[in-house]
């Protein structure tokens, strides 16, 4: 479908989809007032078990509905009855524009797109570099074109905020010609969480984010770090996919890459079959049957060895990542944790920071132990280096620039 649909005149309410590999998230914003009037999760999608909670913020509560969803389709439209069931369904004349979440945008975009059928191309040749994500992006984008064909439907890539990295941050050191005709590259992804995260920072120290040089820690199911110097993204842990970098629930993060020929040459694996090991079946819960931090917690506490080797081997990773941005960044104001785990496991703060006092990073175990969902520091005060926990929201990014750009739209 080429759209020329334009933001209906007065309309100020964008919903946003963040349509993850099995899950998918949602908000619908008013942009008039900044007021949040539905958010919502359906989780585990494609299992008997898929499970869609709905909070219909005006009248506070959540309502929860466990159905089996086949896939993101059926995910969807259960999201659309929820929100007409609150009077805030989809048909309403209020809505400006749907802001879709897209995971790999590749290098063409570096800003929020109204999507066309051109861009869907590009998002759909991109599947093979974003598996587990861009297909998942595209059924957002479909059901939801179809249920208001009328309506600009907005992307926001989590490449866009990498684009700003030096060419020798974003090259692999590989023949520089087979690179170049397939593309291959360190893209980056989380962007939308690293820009937003690195700009809070800024505010939590009261400084410009112009005047500071920040590692975001965005470590959720998927993770990934990033150093960013004066509000712009100068190196990232993910790359080409989102399989490099730190460990995470169900990746590896970094392996030599000679893994996988011995995969294949001794182990007699296919290249799919490697890529699900990789991608699905590595990381966290390869390492030890699970993938969720609060029971690797659990299990820890029970005295779990192979828990422990798990949570030791994704601080080691993680570790790693702080000493090499800092040595990128040369001069770190601030490093942050965000997402699931950045924001809710003191444990793996503590032990991230911990025997770093010589790069001046500390974290205080009173402040650390704090449960809230606002950004604050958990550094004492004497540190060089503020430590801090910043709640992501890719949902708000994502709703302000859809909206910014079908008010004020450019020439794209
Ligand atoms: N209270 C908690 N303590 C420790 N870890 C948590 C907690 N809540 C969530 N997590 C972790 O956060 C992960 C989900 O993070 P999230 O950012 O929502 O991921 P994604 O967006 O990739 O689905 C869970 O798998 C779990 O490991
Ligand atoms: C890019 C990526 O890994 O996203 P997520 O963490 O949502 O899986
Ligand atoms: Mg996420």
């Amino acid at each position: 479908m080429t759209t020329n649909a334009t933001r209906p005149t007065d309309a100020t309410r964008v919903l946003v989809l963040n349509s993850g590999s099995s899950s998918v998230k949602y908000q619908l914003l008013d942009m008039h007032d900044g007021a949040r009037l539905a958010v919502g999760l359906v989780e585990r999608i494609g299992e008997e078990t898929s499970r869609l909670v709905h909070t219909p913020l005006r009248d506070g509560g959540s309502r929860e509905r466990t159905a089996p969803m086949a896939d993101h389709e059926a995910a969807l439209k259960a999201v659309a009855d929820e929100l007409a069931a609150d009077g805030l369904g989809l048909d309403s004349p209020e809505l400006a524009a749907i802001g879709h979440r897209v995971v790999h945008g590749g290098l063409k975009f570096s800003a929020p797109t109204v999507i066309t059928d051109e861009v869907m191309a590009e998002i759909e040749r991109l599947v093979p570099v974003a598996p587990l994500h861009n297909p998942a992006n595209i059924t957002g984008i479909r059901t939801a074109q179809a249920l208001r064909p009328d309506l600009p439907q907005v992307a926001v890539f989590d490449t866009a905020f990498h684009t700003t990295m030096p060419e020798y941050a974003a090259r692999y050191a590989i023949d520089v010609e087979t690179a170049d005709a397939h593309r291959i590259r360190r893209y980056g992804f989380h962007g939308t969480s690293h820009a937003y995260v690195s700009r809070r920072v800024a505010g939590l120290l009261g400084k410009d984010p112009a005047e500071v040089n920040v590692i975001v820690l965005h470590l959720g199911n998927g993770a990934s770090a990033s150093a960013v110097a004066g509000g712009r993204c100068v190196d990232t842990s993910m790359g080409l996919t989102p399989l490099e970098g730190l460990v995470m629930g169900t990746r590896s993060g970094d392996i030599d890459p000679a893994v996988v020929f011995h995969l294949e040459r001794v182990a007699g694996m296919s290249t799919d079959e490697i890529d699900v090991l990789l991608n699905k079946k590595s990381g966290l819960v390869g390492l030890c049957g699970d993938n969720d931090m609060r029971e690797i917690q659990r299990r820890i506490d029970g005295g779990d060895e192979r828990a422990r080797l798990a949570f030791d081997v994704y601080i080691h990773r993680l570790k790693k990542y702080i000493g090499a941005y800092y040595a990128v960044l040369g001069r770190v104001d601030a490093v942050a944790f965000t997402a699931g785990v950045g924001e809710n496991a003191a444990p793996v703060r503590e032990a991230a920071i911990t025997g770093l006092e010589e790069l001046g990073l500390a974290v205080d175990a009173d402040l650390n132990a704090v449960r809230s969902g606002e950004p604050r520091l958990i550094s004492p005060e004497y540190a060089r280096v503020a430590v801090a926990v910043v709640p992501t929201d890719e949902e708000l990014e994502i709703a302000q620039q859809t909206y910014s750009l079908v008010t004020f739209p450019v020439d794209q």
